[in-house]
């Protein structure tokens, strides 16, 4: 699947995450409620890692920590290093949208108000590129994603949801991003709009840059990925290089990612029914949806 090999040295690294919010109960009294506790994980340019884990496992607050998103109620802790410095919240900003882009799941994120063009060209004024250069800036990524230029004078709601996901891919990648973050690009789609969407996240990939996918469905993960980050209420379980999902599971290190692998339907639900019936409901109901099961 891989046609570059990644390079040696990580571009990002988070080391032990952990994020916790302030919050306060109707007596006003405070308590720190712990939502990411120790999660891990590093990007190589030229590879696509998948971050999965079940819904409110602290997956997205993971990619806000890195792009500093995080509310100001959270307090974080842990290390994040680009391409090997520190790199504390103000640096984590100013990379945002230039070394490191958000690829957003919902197209809500394109102002309604205002032609793709107009924003496909704030892009790449905000980029760095001259005024006068904007207009075929834009003309051009857009071009790039396979879109037709007359796409530049709709307005958000004329675009069809591929569409409008190819000019969110043009914004993102209108800084060069050497990072793209994808939080749950997949989810809601049909199955050739799941494979189109994973495919350009590993042609990104194969072109040189770094890419981490955010997302519970680790079936489609595995399709584009080349390694694999299990986390778990706020925790890092294993990372396993995708050819470690296959067979009985047994190449994986962790009960939870092996339980992960061995319920997708390719596998035959081989874990049991009776053994998810068994299983605390939150676990049984994770692990369902993680193999994207209709239950
Ligand atoms: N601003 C906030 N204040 C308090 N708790 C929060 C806040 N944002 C997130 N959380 C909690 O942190 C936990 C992790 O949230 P996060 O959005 O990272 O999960 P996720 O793994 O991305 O899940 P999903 O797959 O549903 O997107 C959740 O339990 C969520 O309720
Ligand atoms: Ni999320």
């Amino acid at each position: 699947m891989t046609t570059t090999a990644p390079s040696t040295s990580p571009l990002l690294e988070v080391s032990h995450l952990a994020v916790s919010f302030t919050q306060y109960d109707r007596g006003l009294r405070r308590r720190e409620v712990q939502a990411v506790a120790d999660m891990s994980l590093d990007v190589r340019a030229g590879e696509v890692v998948a971050l999965v884990g079940a819904s409110g496992a602290g997956k997205s607050l993971l990619g806000h920590a890195v792009l500093g998103l995080l509310p100001p109620n959270a307090t974080e802790t842990g290390r994040v290093t680009w391409q090997g410095t520190d790199v504390d919240l103000a640096a984590r900003r100013r990379l945002a949208g230039h070394g490191i882009a958000l690829l957003p799941q919902a197209l809500s994120h394109l102002d309604p108000t205002a032609t793709v063009g107009a924003q496909v060209r704030r892009a790449a004024r905000l980029a760095g590129v001259p005024r006068a250069r904007t207009r075929q800036v834009a003309l051009e990524a857009v071009v790039a994603q396979g879109l037709d230029p007359s796409v530049l004078r709709l307005h958000p709601h004329q675009l069809s949801g591929g569409m409008g996901r190819r000019v969110l891919t043009a914004i993102a990648l209108m800084g060069d991003p050497a990072l793209v973050i994808a939080d749950e690009p997949t989810p809601g789609l049909a199955l050739e709009s799941v494979t189109a969407v994973l495919q350009r996240l590993r042609d990104l990939a194969d072109a040189g840059r770094a890419v981490l996918l955010i997302t519970h469905e680790i079936a489609g993960a595995l399709t584009v990925a080349d390694r694999v980050v299990v986390v778990e209420r706020g925790r890092t379980l294993e990372e396993a290089p995708v050819g470690a999902f296959t067979g009985d599971g047994s190449a994986l290190s962790h009960p939870y990612s092996r339980a992960l692998w061995q319920a997708l339907p390719q596998n035959g639900f081989a874990l049991p029914a009776a053994r998810l019936l068994d299983a605390p409901v939150p676990a049984a109901a994770a692990l369902l949806e993680m193999a994207d099961v209709a239950c």
